[in-house]
């Protein structure tokens, strides 16, 4: 069938929109179609060349929800005109990792999900008679896309499709990573390293739990504002404190003696740092969300984590999506989250690469396109 999506020929080029085609759903797939999709800073940076694993041509895309038009073969789930959120991080619950529940890292396609291919090794999209790469097992920028069952979340018929797109990552990375990953309890400090569609969701994460001071810091003053309204109590813009500042300084001062937990939200390997050292000595946990270029690396005095600071990471919040994210779609639901304050631009999709634009310029948290 012929589809319309923006696609990306080269890394660091605008995305062109097309009609492409894609083929339907083989055994254990499933052909939905998209209704809405946010633009995600991990797309700008696949887009950008810094991805190691970025291939070109290739349709981005990775926070989206629509509806199932076509089931292949074998499909147990789902039918034509369930409601869905794809999952980059699917669940399986059969892989060595989904029986462990250690993580919710599944690993049944992550090798074809890395190499732009559906679990068979091919593509189901193509243009001009050549393929074109999937991404992060998603690609909905495109109005038709074809999953496997087990990248779908079923979602409650009457949520939104302009609101819960959301949840397929930047609500669920940010509040899973304070409620799943790091586990933050009520009256505990934390701090986050930049205020954008993850590190708000972190902020809103922390103050659902009972955090006490909740501490922003970004180089953006028009982030203060925002995060605010989501429960922040303390903001701290590094450009305030001069060339010089010492800001792991500040921040140990501000928490009487470090966070006892903090988040990098950004995906710069010197923020990290600063959020590793800013955690308390002893027991500060600082979960790493960014995600860095390809050939950057962390470090630190190894003294920091001897000195009990723990440093940790987190995918996709931490979430089993296909059990979790239907759950977050009814805390939205039950006005128990707040989406829509951080949806602040909406475009077709021929005006995409506005929507990057924007997000480059720091002007919009979260930009959604409607098919
Ligand atoms: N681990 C995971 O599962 C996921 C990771 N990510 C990653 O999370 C990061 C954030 O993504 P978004 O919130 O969508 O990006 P965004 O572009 O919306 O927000 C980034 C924020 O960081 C701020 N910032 C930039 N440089 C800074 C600095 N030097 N100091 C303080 N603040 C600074 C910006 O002003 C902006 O407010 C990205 O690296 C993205 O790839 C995104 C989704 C899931
Ligand atoms: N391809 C990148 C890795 C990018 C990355 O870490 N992605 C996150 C999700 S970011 C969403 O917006 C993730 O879930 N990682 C786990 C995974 O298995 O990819 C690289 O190679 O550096
Ligand atoms: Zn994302
Ligand atoms: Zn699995």
């Amino acid at each position: 069938m012929d589809v319309r999506a923006a696609v990306a020929f080269e890394a660091g080029k605008p995305l062109e929109i097309e009609t492409v085609q894609l083929e339907g759903p083989r055994e254990g797939e499933v052909l939905v179609e998209i209704k809405a999709t946010g633009l995600c800073h991990t797309d700008k940076y696949t887009l950008s060349g810094a991805d190691p694993e970025g291939l070109f041509p290739a349709i981005l895309g990775h926070e989206g929800a629509g509806v199932v038009v076509e089931v292949g073969s074998g499909v147990r789930h789902l039918k034509p005109g369930d409601h869905v959120i794809p999952l980059y991080t699917p669940e399986c619950r059969e892989c060595k990792s989904c029986l462990s529940r250690k993580t919710n890292l599944c690993t049944a396609i992550r090798a074809t999900q890395g190499k732009g291919v559906m679990p068979d090794g091919t593509s189901r999209f193509s243009f001009r008679g050549k393929p074109i790469h999937h991404y992060m097992g998603c690609s909905t920028f495109a109005n038709y896309t074809v999953l496997p069952e087990i990248a779908l979340a079923k979602i409650r018929p009457d949520a939104p499709f302009d609101k819960v797109f959301y949840i397929g990552c930047g609500v669920t990375t940010g509040i899973g990573a304070v409620l799943f990953t790091a586990k933050v309890e009520a009256g505990a400090s934390v701090v986050v390293f930049g205020l954008g569609g993850i590190g708000l969701n972190v902020i809103q994460g922390a103050k659902m739990v009972g955090a006490d001071k909740i501490i922003g810091v970004d180089i953006n003053p028009a982030r203060e504002a925002i995060a605010r309204k989501f429960g922040m109590t303390d903001f701290v813009n590094p450009n305030d404190l001069g060339p010089n500042g010492d800001i792991v300084g500040h921040l140990v001062e501000l928490t009487g003696g470090g966070a006892d937990y903090s988040f990098e939200c950004v995906g710069n390997p010197t923020l990290m740092r600063q959020a590793l050292e800013c955690a308390h000595r002893g027991w500060g946990v600082s979960t790493i969300i960014g995600v860095a270029g390809a050939g950057q690396e962390i470090s630190t005095r190894p003294f920091q984590l001897v000195t009990g600071r723990r440093w940790i990471g987190s995918a996709f919040g931490g979430a089993r999506g296909r059990t979790d994210v239907p759950k977050i779609v009814d805390w939205y639901m039950e006005n128990r989250i707040d989406i829509d304050d951080l949806i602040t631009h909406r475009l077709p999709l021929e005006r995409i690469n506005e929507g990057f634009d924007m997000m480059a310029r720091g002007e919009s948290i979260r930009t959604v396109v409607e098919f």
